[in-house]
């Protein structure tokens, strides 16, 4: 768990706080991103927690422990960073990258050999054709995948990731998101990630908190904040297209399934409401049948991408749980 309590952070002659009086709480094992306006103190936040940069003032507290209180250079070993620019030591293999912290930490050397192996392959990339190679001998892609598995080798409780893919070209940062929330997901990692992109922020965040100038405007899960933005703000800020952003979330399976019969082939179990809106769109119908039965009808997805479904049963939803429907109003 990590626990932010008015933290602060002022750079000397500035007019305003960088980040002020920011409370904000990430539960164990889930994530959540951090979203604004460039130079809304997001950057500053997370290089808060690893102490990158010291607070001004307020608490912060890291699996319970008050984190400001020993030595940063410690702090930084148990927690894992993931920049952009991936930062890798050129000279040296993968390897010796992906083994930096746990080095540091004085394993023995049979047990870095082998961690090393495993979150190579934990973050997709094969020990036998990756771990001798130089950072230039890869694509950017896997330059990411390397900063990952660097993160992880020291098995740290809390990740930290700053624009961890704005790197790499669209295609191959789906596919990093995608696979990168299902392994943090098994490990369990409590993950504060800074983001541009709505959509990942959407995508990897349990929750997402909304900074404005140094303060937090909104913090909630993804599916209600899209459902319901503090203010203009905020709603601006999503963007118009957002109750689409928020089918986008939802599965199918969330929604009351109908005994109607619909024309055309079934969609799949994990298809989103977006998915489904998409099929009938494409289709010209007003339903579409589901895999296993049943289906699903138009006017229940308009309902919950106009945010009438309750809120809490979609976050459950989300977290992958059967639940019964969820209904509109
Ligand atoms: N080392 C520094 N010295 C002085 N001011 C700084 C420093 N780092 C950041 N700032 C200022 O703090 C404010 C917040 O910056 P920060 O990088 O946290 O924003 P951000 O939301 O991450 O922005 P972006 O999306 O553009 O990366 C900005 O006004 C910035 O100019």
């Amino acid at each position: 768990m990590i626990e932010l309590d008015g933290l602060t952070r002022r750079w000397p002659g500035a007019d305003r706080a960088a980040v002020e009086d920011l409370t904000l709480t990430v539960p164990e094992g889930t994530s959540c991103a951090l979203i604004g306006p460039s130079g809304s103190g997001k950057t500053t936040t997370l290089r808060m927690v690893n102490r990158l940069v010291e607070p001004s003032a307020g608490r912060l507290r890291i699996a319970g422990q008050d984190a400001l209180a020993g030595d940063p250079v410690m702090l930084r070993r148990s927690i894992g960073y993931v920049i952009q620019e991936v930062g890798l030591f050129p000279h040296w293999s993968v390897a010796g990258n992906v083994a930096t912290v746990p080095r540091l930490l004085g394993w023995p050397a049979a047990r870095i050999a082998a961690r090393v192996e495993e979150v190579l392959a934990l973050t997709g990339l094969d020990p036998a054709r990756f771990a001798r190679r130089r950072p230039h001998e890869l694509s950017g892609g896997e330059r990411q995948r390397v900063g990952v598995a660097r993160a992880l080798a020291g098995d740290p409780p809390v990740l930290l990731m700053d624009e961890p893919f704005g790197a790499v070209d669209p295609v191959v940062r789906g596919r990093l998101q995608e696979e990168v929330l299902r392994l943090l997901k098994q490990l369990r990692k409590t993950v504060l990630l800074v983001t541009h992109d709505l959509e990942e922020a959407v995508r990897l965040g349990d929750a997402v908190a909304v900074l404005r100038a140094g303060r937090l405007v909104q913090h909630a899960p993804a599916a209600e904040l899209l459902a319901r933005p503090a203010d203009e703000f905020v709603a601006e800020f999503l963007g118009a297209d957002r109750a689409l952003k928020r089918l986008a979330l939802i599965p199918v399976s969330a929604l009351p399934r109908r005994d109607a019969r619909a024309e055309g082939a079934s969609l799949p179990e994990g298809a989103s409401l977006r998915d489904a809106l998409a099929a009938m769109l494409a289709r010209g119908t007003r339903a579409v049948p589901l895999a296993g039965g049943g289906s699903l009808a138009l006017e229940d997805v308009l309902a919950a991408g106009s945010g009438e479904a309750p809120s809490e049963a979609m976050g459950v939803s989300l977290e992958g749980q059967q639940r019964s429907p969820a209904g509109g109003g």
